[in-house]
C-alpha cells in the first residue's frame, strides 16, 4: 500500500449504491449495489468496458445524472450524504470539495471564453477570490498544469487537445478540492499526450494530497496511477484490490481479460473488445441470469446460470465475485 493511502481514511464511501435509468421501454440498471470505500489522499480506478456503469457512478457522485435516474444507496463524502444534500449545500461542494474531469475537453469549455476567465470562474463563484487574486491563482494553476501564462488569454480553439485537458485539470484544481473524479481524461488524446497529460494527474494529486477516482476502460492505465482498482460488469463490482495485485494477478476471470486486452498503457486498439474474451458486455435491459458474466467466461461453470455469488473476500483488502474464487477460499 502506497503512503498516501495509509493516511487519513473513508473519504467517501459508497453503500449500496444503485443507479437506473428510466426510459420509454422499461427501466436500465445502469449501476447495481456497488459498496466501496475512497481513503483520504488516495487514488482509486475504475474499470470496465464501455456501458459497464463508470460514468453513470462518477456522475452519480455529484448528482449529475440526468432527471431520469433513479439513484438508490448512500454516498458518504466526508461523513455527509451527498443524496440527501439540500441544493445549495451541493453547489458549494461541486468544485469547492470535489471536481470532475470529463473525457474531452472541448465539450467542458466554452469556446468563446479565454481560458483565463474559464479557470478563474469556479473561484469567483465560490468566492474563493476576488478578481485580482484569481488573476494570480490562474497563473499559478496554469504553471501547475504545464502551461505558459500567457495561454490565459487564449480562447480553446488556439489549444491542443491536450492543453485543452490541461485547462480542465486546472479548473478541476482551482479551488483546491478534496476530491478530483477523472473521467476518462486522456481516452480523445494520442498515446504520447495521453502519458504526459496522465504523469500530470499523476504527480499533481500526490503533491496535493487530492483523492482520485479515475474512470477507464484501460486497466493498465489505471494501474500506473492508482492505489487501488475496481472492476466493473453489468453495473457490478466483479474485483476490488490493490492495483498491481489485481493487475497482474486477477483473480476474476473478466478482470484477467481485461488486464490481458491491455498490457501496455493506452492500446486503443483494446478499447471496445479485450482479447480472448468473445461476445459483448450485456444489454442491462436483459441480464443474463446468475453471474452477469457467465456467457462469456471461459471457466464458467453450469451453476453461474444460476448463481451470482457476491464479492467474496480473496486476500487481504480483495474481494472478488466469483464462483471459482469462492471455492478456492472455502478450500484455504
Ligand atoms: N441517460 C441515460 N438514459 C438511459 N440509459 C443510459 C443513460 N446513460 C447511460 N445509460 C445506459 O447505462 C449503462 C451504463 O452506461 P455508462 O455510460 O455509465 O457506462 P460506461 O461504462 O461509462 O460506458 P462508456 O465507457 O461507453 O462511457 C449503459 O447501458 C447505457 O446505455
Amino acid at each position: 500500500m502506497s503512503e498516501r493511502s495509509e493516511s487519513r481514511a473513508g473519504l467517501l464511501e459508497l453503500d449500496d449504491l444503485s443507479v437506473t435509468y428510466r426510459i420509454a421501454s422499461g427501466e436500465v440498471p445502469a449501476v447495481r449495489g456497488v459498496s466501496l470505500t475512497l481513503d483520504s489522499g488516495a487514488a482509486l480506478g475504475v474499470a470496465g468496458e464501455s456501458g459497464s456503469g463508470k460514468s453513470t457512478l462518477a456522475m452519480a457522485l455529484l448528482r449529475l445524472l440526468p432527471r431520469d435516474a433513479r439513484v438508490g444507496g448512500r454516498i458518504l463524502l466526508d461523513g455527509e450524504d451527498v443524496l440527501t444534500m439540500k441544493w445549495g449545500r451541493m453547489r458549494a461542494v461541486r468544485w469547492a470539495e470535489a471536481s470532475i474531469v470529463f473525457q474531452g475537453a472541448q465539450h467542458g469549455l466554452n469556446p468563446v471564453r479565454k481560458i483565463g476567465d474559464q479557470v478563474a470562474e469556479p473561484l469567483l463563484v465560490h468566492g474563493q477570490a476576488r478578481p485580482e487574486a484569481a488573476r494570480k491563482r490562474v497563473a499559478e494553476l496554469l504553471d501547475q498544469v504545464g502551461l505558459p501564462t500567457w495561454r490565459a488569454r487564449s480562447y480553446p480553439h488556439e489549444l491542443s487537445g491536450g492543453q485543452r485537458q490541461r485547462v480542465m485539470i486546472a479548473m478541476a484544481l482551482a479551488c483546491s478540492p478534496r476530491l478530483i473524479i477523472a473521467d476518462e481524461p486522456t481516452t480523445a488524446l494520442d498515446v504520447m499526450v495521453q502519458a504526459q497529460v496522465l504523469t500530470l494527474i499523476k504527480d499533481l494529486v500526490a503533491e496535493n494530497g487530492i483523492s482520485l477516482i479515475m474512470i477507464s476502460h484501460d486497466l493498465s492505465v489505471l494501474a500506473d496511477v492508482c492505489d487501488r482498482l475496481a472492476v466493473m460488469y453489468a453495473g457490478r463490482i466483479v474485483e476490488q484490490g490493490p492495483s498491481g495485485e489485481v493487475f497482474h494477478d486477477a483473480k476474476h476471470p473478466y478482470s484477467k481479460a481485461l488486464a490481458a486486452a491491455f498490457p501496455t498503457v493506452g492500446d486503443p486498439a483494446a478499447r471496445l473488445a479485450p482479447k480472448g474474451l468473445g461476445g459483448d458486455p450485456p444489454d442491462p435491459m436483459q441480464l443474463p441470469t446468475g453471474c452477469s458474466f457467465h456467457p462469456r467466461c471461459p471457466v464458467a461453470l453450469d451453476e453461474c446460470a444460476t448463481l451470482d455469488v457476491e464479492l467474496w473476500p480473496a486476500g487481504e483488502r480483495r474481494t472478488a465475485a466469483c464462483v471459482h474464487v469462492r471455492a478456492k477460499e472455502e478450500a484455504s
